[in-house]
Parts: C-alpha cells; structure tokens; sequence
C-alpha cells in the first residue's frame, strides 16, 4: 500500500499537520479549535432567534447542534480518526468514498485523522461536519453561521467601495474615448485590485475584522513590489485574442468564468471587475462560481451573491446604487451568471476534477479565461503539496486545465511555485512569514502549450 506521504512520480507529499511546527500544524491544532468555538458562540447567541422562529423545537435544536460541534472539536483536538457523514445531503456519499480512498491509501482507519491526514482534506471536512450538525437538527439546518461576520465585513468596507464605484463610473463615462493603452492600464488596475481584495478573508484570522478601509486604488502602487508572479499581460493577450474572430472556435460570446472566494470587500472588487469586462466590451458573458454551503467562514454563498447585489443598490451613493442596479440587470438579461457545484465544497485537488466532477470541468471548458481567486482555490491548484518554489506552475497543476486561467491570490498557506531561483529562500530570510502573512500575491497564469511559461 502506497503512503499519502511519499513523494511518488515527482509529486511531493501533501501539506499536513503531522509536521509539528508546519503551518498546517498551527492551523489545525490553534486556528481551527478557534473556528469552531467561535461557530458554537455564534448559534449560542442566537438561540433566542431560534426560540421566537421555531418555539422549543428551536432550543432543541441549538442545544443537540452545539453538542455535535463540540464533540467535533474534541475529535480534533485529540486527533481522533476522521468519521465518515451521516446526513442526507447530496454529497454525503461522495464525502464518504473519498474517506473510503484516504484509509486504503494509508493502510488503516486510525491513521486518516485530524493530525496526520492532508491538511486539505481534514480543513474542508470541518466545514462540512459543521454543515452536518445544523443539517441533523432540520428547524435550523438553513442557518449560515458565519453569515454575521460577512454582512459585518461589507458594511465595514462600504467607504472602499464608493471609492471604487466613483472610480468605475470615471471610466465608463469615458469608455469610448480610451485608447487600447488606458483600457489596459484600467484593467490591470481593477485586476490588481481584484487581487489585494483577497486579503480580505476571515478564515485566516479566525473571524477577527480584516475589512478594507483605505482607497484601494491609491494603494495599488505601493503594493505593487509585493506581487511576486506577474502574468497579467498573458491574461490581457488571452482576453485580447479571444475577440479576433476566425481565431477562436468561441468567437461569438467571449466568456470570462470567475470562481469566487469571499465575500465582503474581495466579492466586490470581482464584480467591479467583471462589470468593467462586460461595460469595455472585452468580454460578453462572465459566469461566476459560489459555494454551496458556507465555507472557510468567508466564502461567497447563492445568498451572499444576491444579498450584496440588493445591498449595492440600496446603497446611498449615486454611483454604487448605480452599479447594483447595473449588475441586477446584467444576471437578468444573461449577461451574468452565478453557478455553484458540490466539487467546490469537496477535498479534491482541482487535478481530480476532470475524473470527478466532469460536468463542472466541461462548464469551464467553455470559458476563454478562468480567474480563480484566493488562497483556498490556489492551494488546490496545486495539490496543496510541498513543491520546491522553482516548480513550474503547469507541472503544479498535474493537468489540469480546462481553459486558459489564471490565479489571483495573497499568500496565506506555505504552497507557493513559480518563483525564479533563489526568490523563495531571499523572502524567507526577509521576512519569515512571508508565504502566510497575506502580504505577498501572485497574478499567476497558465495558458496553452505555446503561452506557457515552463
Ligand atoms: O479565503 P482564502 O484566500 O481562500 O484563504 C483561506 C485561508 O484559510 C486557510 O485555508 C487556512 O485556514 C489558508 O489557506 C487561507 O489562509
Ligand atoms: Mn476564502
């Protein structure tokens, strides 16, 4: 039987929290116990709401919830075997096959546990536990626990964003005079932008204010020596060449796919970015990808997407009202699309997805671009493994890719490929914590055999 350790066919070992002292480690035995207490205060706090909604029933229902979770966090904190589901939700079974897999690959059940299994794996099987207890007690199983701290997050950013709306509008007041060079030169910097929002998650900092305050076009320049890959001109050429037709198979719509990371202030700078491909014309249609259940307490749900549309428009700024009336009639009319799929609230490295999650890799497939945002989609980019840094980033992808993509993403896990030599070690004799402290980015493409860079 073959070890999840070993390094087989040049792919390295997954992340996991068995190197005591790794950042895995930390996560697992510090950040992720934190999570969780705070998931039980949240539903502790609400029981009132439950009582006045669902009566004693409601109470029950806390009560027997918060005795599911607690025991989780018991189970993790001791490092007990991981269990396979017992709800009714869809992707129960495959949750459970997949554990089925983990145990054959290690040999014995004991040992795919909290501690010793792939980080990956055991962080994403935590949020969904947690979607089991709510889901066992039916008055409450609806309820998002992290739902407060993401309306908390918007509103506390709302100064960025008119920031940003009064910037859109400047450009979409001008659109048709701007040469090719000024387009370029707004669309890195609403990618850029894009870019920086994923600071902007809540998982990294247990659920404490990480809310974006300044301008965020102000502060681009000054940020910029911190992106360490910077593809951006492959993904402006791919935009670029997908418009010729004749050159493309797709010359009717040109489609960009985003899949999201979280909401808040990162959710608003991707709809600020997809308006300005629609509103430039650089592309036709922009698909976007949510989470079906709550996820790493910040990621973007159906709810989410639609409560911070409604949000935009009620706002009590010309131009932000403006844009959320905007993007309401681009989802009605086609233009926009929000999609979700069980895959992305699954384990998997992305490399898995062609084999199991078909339906959704031929979805991409359809697109011109894919961005996907965050450091949760870049760790499963690259298998949340333990490449060298110099590592190409297509070898890093084990073959995946549906489509042209591109990663936009701060560093917040120690996975990072890429880099040219001796960039990694330089950084980390700089500054420690340089692959975890979401202070650096990478704007990282991948493209076809000939845009490749490696
Ligand atoms: O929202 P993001 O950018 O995917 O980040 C999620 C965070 O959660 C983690 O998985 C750690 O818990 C890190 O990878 C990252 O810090
Ligand atoms: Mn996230």
């Amino acid at each position: 039987m073959m070890a999840a350790d070993q390094t087989v066919d040049g792919v390295p070992p997954s992340l996991s929290a068995k190197v005591v002292g790794s950042f895995a480690y930390l996560t697992v035995r510090d950040r992720l116990p934190t999570i969780l207490t705070k998931v039980i205060d949240t539903i502790h706090r609400n029981k009132n709401k439950f009582f006045e909604e669902y009566g004693e029933e409601g109470i029950q229902a806390e009560k027997q919830t918060i005795g599911l979770l607690s025991k989780m966090r018991n189970e993790l904190q001791t490092d007990k075997p991981v269990l396979a589901l017992t709800d009714t939700l869809q992707d129960a079974e495959y949750w459970n096959q997949y554990l089925q897999k983990q145990q054959k690959l290690q040999g014995d059940e004991e040992s795919v546990s909290w501690f010793k299994s792939p980080w990956l794996y055991v962080e994403c099987y935590m949020y969904r536990r947690v979607q089991e207890a709510l889901w066992l007690n039916p008055p409450i199983s609806d309820y998002d626990v992290f739902n407060e701290g993401k309306t908390q997050s918007f509103f506390e950013s709302q100064q960025a964003m008119m920031a940003l709306c009064t910037y859109l509008e400047g450009i979409n007041k001008n659109m048709e005079d701007l040469s090719k060079n000024q387009l370029l030169e707004h669309f890195n910097k609403l990618l850029q932008v894009s870019l920086w929002g994923n600071k902007c998650d809540l998982s990294i900092s247990a659920g404490q204010d990480n809310s974006q305050k300044t301008s965020p076009i102000d502060s681009l320049n000054s940020l910029q020596p911190f992106i360490l890959v910077n593809d951006s001109n492959m993904v402006w050429s791919t935009l670029i060449s997908a418009q010729r037709p004749g050159q493309s198979e797709k010359t009717t719509a040109v489609r960009v796919d985003i899949v999201l990371d979280n909401a808040g202030f990162e959710l608003f700078t991707d709809l600020v970015l997809a308006d300005f491909l629609v509103s430039s014309g650089l592309a036709h249609e922009v698909h976007f990808h949510g989470k079906s259940i709550p996820w790493f307490v910040s990621d973007v749900t159906a709810n989410d997407f639609q409560w911070t549309i409604q949000q935009t428009m009620a706002a009590n700024h010309k131009w932000m009202s403006k844009n959320g009336v905007q993007w309401k009639s681009h989802l009605k009319e086609g233009v926009w699309f929000y999609h979700d799929h069980r895959f992305w609230t699954q384990p998997h490295e992305f490399c898995d997805m062609a084999m199991d999650a078909p339906d959704l890799y031929a979805t991409l497939q359809g697109a011109d671009l894919l961005l996907f945002k965050g450091d949760l989609n870049y760790r499963k980019l690259t298998g949340d493994r333990d490449w060298d840094y110099t590592v190409g980033f297509s070898t890093a992808l084990q073959g995946f890719g549906p489509a042209p993509l591109c990663s936009l993403r701060t560093l917040k896990a120690n996975v990072q490929v890429g880099l040219q030599p001796g960039q990694g070690e330089k950084l980390g004799s700089q500054d420690p914590d340089w692959m975890t402290s979401g202070k650096y980015a990478v704007i990282q493409f991948y493209g076809s055999k000939s845009e490749q860079k490696d």
